[in-house]
């Protein structure tokens, strides 16, 4: 027997940005591989004010830090779907589950390439 579909009543925009916030915490809290995404967002941080690099400079480094971010939330939202649709084994989940974390490592290498441009040409012009 199935359900009946689901009907959510119109939201008001603090109940949007609500769940938008509670999306990010139940992202964050399924990812183990969160916690090395914000170590090394902090310390590109930490290292981009320590070299006071300028304000394009940080916009790209902000921008890159938000994309691998954003990359980990969507695996997330995939993973999650995929433990709604199936418990079993399934090739189909296993290719999105794998394309999704294939997405975060091309964000990843992206923005370490990013990253590590940005900080050698200040290092080196010190
Ligand atoms: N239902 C399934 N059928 C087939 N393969 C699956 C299924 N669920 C997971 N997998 C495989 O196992 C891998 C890991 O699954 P999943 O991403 O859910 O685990 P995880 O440990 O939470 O991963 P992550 O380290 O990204 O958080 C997937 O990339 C996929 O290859």
């Amino acid at each position: 027997m199935t359900s009946p579909p689901y009907q959510p009543a119109p939201r008001t925009w603090v109940a949007k940005f609500r769940d938008a916030f509670r999306g990010i915490y139940i992202g964050v809290r399924a990812q183990s591989s969160f916690v090395v995404h914000l170590i090394t967002a902090a310390l590109v941080i930490a290292l981009a004010a320590y070299l006071q690099v300028d304000v394009i400079r940080w916009s790209l480094l902000l921008l890159c830090i938000a994309l691998v971010l954003a990359a980990e939330l969507f695996n997330s939202a995939i993973e999650w779907l995929a433990k709604a649709i199936d418990h079993a084994e399934n090739e189909y989940l296993r290719n999105a589950l794998d394309v999704a974390s294939g997405a975060v490592l091309v964000t990843s290498i992206g923005a370490a390439i990013v990253g590590g441009l940005i900080f050698i040409e200040r290092l080196t012009a010190m």
